[in-house]
């Protein structure tokens, strides 16, 4: 999502200050005759400082998009990220302050053009008091909705419509050795909460089937029990998206993980997720004597047994993934 940028209370009056004093100028060199001059001069002063300044604050709230009329990933991630109340409020706060400017603005104009032209300078004095004082109150939504928009510069563009597979397994598995096998390019990355890499994005083009693969170092690497509250509600955005779970063994247990604690976090994975889970055992060009291996390979359903690094195995896993793409697509349609 891009937020346009946001200025601070200074910048914001200084250039809602200085274009009324510019704006004045003009008319100081008009042809008004002298005792209406200083009227005019103050009151364009007010209307122009209320006005540049009310135009800055409208185009951000313009374009922030309507949260609630993103896809759920994206309110999701959001709300991970940056916190979708906090955003409201900001941009609540930022419309009362359009609106006070509004009432400013047409109070001072008019208590301008009763006033004595001796009064009209101290009038226009207030009416800038009390529009800085305005903005002041605003600094804390200000500050935040900068900090939203660095938050939120380098959100994920998912492919919302993609069939989607996710990648889960300890780190040094060989997750993302894998994304590149399978899709044959680098991936793009992008930022992800609690993901310090960011997410990788990739795409395994077959005919018509276009099948996103994306891995998230840092989220799906751990058991599930350690996570917190916000953590988990990061992996309930990617549930929304994955159609797939592609859980990746390290069967030579090279990782530092060995294949019980692996299969424990397999259990976790394959318990929050409601999906279908495809098992790849990787490695197995570094696995022939690992101990129980044969085991654990058991106590798996369909386990796919590969090696990312020398490319053996992997066609069995686009085999798999395309029929699970036929499958879904076939109840799709079933459904409709
Ligand atoms: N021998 C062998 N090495 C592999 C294989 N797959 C990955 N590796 C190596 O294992 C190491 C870790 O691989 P990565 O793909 O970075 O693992 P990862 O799971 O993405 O790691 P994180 O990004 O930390 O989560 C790298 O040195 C890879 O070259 C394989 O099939 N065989």
């Amino acid at each position: 999502m891009i937020i346009p940028t946001v200025p601070t209370t200074d910048e914001l009056l200084d250039k809602g200050f200085r274009r009324a004093r510019k704006a004045a100028s003009l008319k100081r060199s008009s042809k008004i005759p002298g005792q209406k001059k200083a009227k005019v001069i103050e009151s364009t002063r007010v209307q122009t400082a209320c006005q540049v300044i009310r135009d800055r604050l409208k185009m951000i709230i313009q374009r922030i998009p309507d949260i609630e009329s993103l896809p759920e990933f994206y309110q999701d991630y959001i709300d991970v990220t940056v916190g979708v109340d906090e955003l409201k409020k900001s941009l609540g706060a930022l419309n009362w302050a359009v609106g006070i400017l509004n009432q400013l603005e047409s109070d001072y104009m008019a208590r301008i053009k009763r006033s004595k032209p001796s009064d009209a300078s101290h009038l226009r004095r207030e009416a800038f008091g009390r529009i800085s004082s305005v903005i002041k109150r605003i600094e804390g939504d200000l500050d935040f909705l900068d900090f939203a928009k660095n938050k939120l510069r380098n959100m994920p563009t998912v492919d919302l419509d993609a069939f989607t597979v996710v990648i889960a397994g300890f780190p040094n598995v060989g997750k993302s050795t894998l994304l590149r096998t399978l899709t044959g390019a680098e991936p793009e990355v992008a930022d992800y909460p609690f993901t310090t890499k960011g997410i990788q994005i990739g795409h395994l083009e077959r005919k018509w089937k276009r099948i996103q693969v994306i891995d998230t170092p840092g989220l799906l690497d751990r058991p599930v029990e350690d996570m917190n509250n916000i953590e988990l509600q990061a992996m309930v955005a990617l549930e929304n998206i994955a159609d797939v779970i592609m859980f990746i063994f390290d069967a030579s247990e090279t990782c530092g993980y060995t294949l019980e604690s692996q299969y424990s976090l397999y259990l976790g994975i394959r318990s929050v997720f409601d999906i279908p889970v495809v098992t790849v055992f990787n490695k197995m060009d570094l696995a022939e004597n690992v101990k129980y291996l044969e085991e654990y390979i058991n106590m798996v359903e369909d386990p796919l047994k590969v090696s990312a690094f020398e490319g053996r195995g992997v066609s069995k896993i686009i085999k798999k993934l395309e029929g699970l793409y036929e499958k879904e697509t076939r109840e799709a349609h079933d459904n409709v």
